[in-house]
């Protein structure tokens, strides 16, 4: 199994090929490309840790040869938010490099199953979708917005509240990755009843969990490490599909004919072709009914502006 990350060089990059060195099955490829010249350095350091995963560092404009026989590919590649910046005004920038490196992908890997984590990922992912669509190449089943942090934040912030092991606590989260597009399912944790007033202060607490760390970190970037974890969940979650293992469910931005979006945030059960099955996320409150068609609006737009921005 070959997994490659790009933007290897980066806070969230370094943060996950060091988890993926440390947790990929033996035997694996790790392959770390970035354009700072960093990079191979990045992969030397990290081959001295003794685990059976090979990795392999390249630097450079031109992410072909990191990308050749990759089976999955996380790019983080682009520019973070600072404090007083949206995460639509990363657009600007990190529209064009996504662009081309899924460009890079669709003629080199265009079987890989792709994670985007780059930011605005409402946007970033419908961009993908269009480039592979214009390479001939796109499969729905094999692209993906990796909103896994805001499960893992979710997780653990119901577990803080209530006083739970967080490893019993389960959460879904559907819609898209920013602001009130983020939307926890807190009415389905089982084992738990809140309040109203709880379920608008999580929820709230939830959809600004990446603010919280922009500010927190001060003009120092945005998280990177409790993204590291996430990204490693989702890429290891993906190679035990491919593998073939039964009942791997992750929630993640995908193309699966929902009736709300055309990408959408919901469960989806994996497999050998990525996305064997996408789940229905279950009943749901009137709080959540009502923020779900709320959101639609922004996010219809947000999709419509990567679509526009490769046509
Ligand atoms: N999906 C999610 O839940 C999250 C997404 N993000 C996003 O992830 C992205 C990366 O964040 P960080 O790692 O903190 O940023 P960073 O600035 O630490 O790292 C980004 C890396 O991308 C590299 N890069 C820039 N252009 C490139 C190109 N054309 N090809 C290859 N590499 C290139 C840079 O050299 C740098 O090493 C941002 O857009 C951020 O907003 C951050 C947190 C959560
Ligand atoms: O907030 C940001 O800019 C980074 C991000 O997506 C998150 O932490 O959820």
């Amino acid at each position: 199994m070959k997994v490659a990350v790009l933007g290897a060089a980066g806070g969230i990059g370094q943060a996950l090929a060091l988890l993926l060195k440390t947790q990929l099955p033996a035997g694996s490829k790790l392959s770390l490309y970035d354009i700072a010249p960093v990079t191979p350095g990045v992969a030397v350091d990290l081959s001295h840790i003794p685990t059976a995963v090979e990795v392999k560092g390249f630097a450079g404009e031109d992410p072909t040869p990191a990308l050749e026989g990759a089976d999955v590919v996380l790019i983080s590649a682009g520019v973070a938010r600072k404090p007083g910046m949206d995460r639509s005004d990363l657009f600007n920038i990190n529209a064009g490099i996504v662009r081309n490196l899924v460009e890079k992908c669709a003629a080199t890997c265009p079987k890989a199953l792709i994670g985007v984590i780059t930011n605005p990922v409402n946007t970033t992912v419908a961009i993908a979708a269009e480039v592979l669509k214009a390479a001939g190449v796109y499969d729905k089943n094999r692209l993906f917005g990796v909103t896994t942090l805001d499960v893992i934040r979710s997780e653990t912030f119901v577990a803080e509240a209530k006083g739970l092991d967080v490893a019993d606590v389960k959460v879904n989260v559907i819609g898209g990755h920013s602001g009130v597009t983020i939307l926890p399912l807190l009415s389905q944790v089982e084992g738990v009843s809140f309040s109203d007033e709880e379920v608008a202060a999580l929820t709230t607490r939830i959809q600004n969990a990446g603010t919280e760390v922009v500010e927190a970190k001060a003009g120092g970037g945005s998280a990177t490490l409790s993204m590291g974890q996430a990204a490693c969940r989702f890429g290891l979650s993906l190679v035990r599909g491919l593998q073939g293992d039964a009942n791997v469910v992750e929630c993640a931005y995908v193309d699966g004919g929902s009736e709300h979006a055309e990408f959408f945030a919901q469960p989806i059960l994996l497999g050998k072709n990525g996305v064997e099955q996408v789940l229905a996320y279950g009943d749901v409150s009137e709080f959540e009914a009502n923020a779900r068609d709320a959101m639609l609006d922004t996010l219809k737009a947000d999709i419509k502006l990567g679509v526009e921005f490769v046509k």
